[in-house]
């Protein structure tokens, strides 16, 4: 029996998120998922799924002819061989991200994979899943992100900014507004007056295709 994952969806798009937000990238979506941020926008991938071998996911990806790869979820570290189809697309020669809640230890994925870490804010209401033992495994490759809901939140995560370091330990760190949560210009404006070394973001899928699965 080969290898197998519980997939959502597979497919092609423009990264709408972090460090290569616009380019155009493949999208592998895990299915399945241990926490239940109250925002989430991919509550579709908590169930249901196909299983599939770790070289069909291999062939319809290599079909896109994609620089780039992002596997995401639901929450990909949720299964164990999500670890082997990490390395196998660092193999083919893709640059390759891993969107992850941090719950899970990250420690075990490919060096080459650029992790983002999304540390979740008391907002989000799934904080205590935090697994801080994560950061020290942080490199220049790695992203950290957190997505915010209020002031609060906010002020929360200049407060993991600071005690972390986190500017330096990773490659990036993103302020991301969540989607209808929180404005945007507000979430600009705090950033501005902070002068924070943080990148902010936008769902830039949101803005061309408002929240289409497989998008
Ligand atoms: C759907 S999750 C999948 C990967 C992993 N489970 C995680 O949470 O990082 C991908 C990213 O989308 C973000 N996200 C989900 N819903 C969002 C929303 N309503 N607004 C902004 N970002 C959101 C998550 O916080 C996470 O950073
Ligand atoms: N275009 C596009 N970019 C994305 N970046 C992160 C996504 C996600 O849902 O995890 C996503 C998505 O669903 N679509
Ligand atoms: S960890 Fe990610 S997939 Fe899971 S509920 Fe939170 S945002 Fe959604
Ligand atoms: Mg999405």
């Amino acid at each position: 029996m080969q290898d197998t994952l519980r997939i959502t969806e597979v497919f092609y798009s423009l990264q709408g998120e972090t460090r290569t937000a616009g380019l155009p990238t493949v999208f592998v979506r895990l299915t399945g998922c241990p926490l239940r941020c109250q925002y989430c926008d991919s509550a579709y991938a908590f169930s249901g799924g196909t299983l599939r071998t770790l070289d069909s996911i291999m062939e319809q990806v290599a079909g896109f002819k994609p620089r780039y790869v992002c596997v995401t979820g639901g929450e990909p570290l949720a299964q164990p061989n999500a670890l082997p189809l990490l390395q196998q697309l660092c193999d083919a020669g893709y640059e390759v991200s891993l969107e992850t809640s941090g719950a899970l230890d990250i420690s075990g994925t490919d060096t080459r994979v650029s992790r983002v870490v999304d540390l979740k804010t008391p907002g989000s209401e799934e904080s205590h899943r935090n697994r801080y033992e994560n950061i020290e495994h942080l490199t220049r490759n790695d992203q950290v992100k957190f997505v915010i809901c209020s002031r609060e939140d906010y002020d929360w995560a200049v407060s993991k900014l600071i005690q972390y370091n986190l500017a330096e330990r990773s490659g990036e760190v993103l302020f991301s507004p969540s989607h209808h949560q929180v404005r945007a210009s507000d979430l600009a404006d705090w950033i501005i007056a902070d002068n924070l070394p943080v990148r902010f973001q936008l769902q830039l899928h949101k803005l061309l295709w408002n929240d289409e699965p497989g998008r």
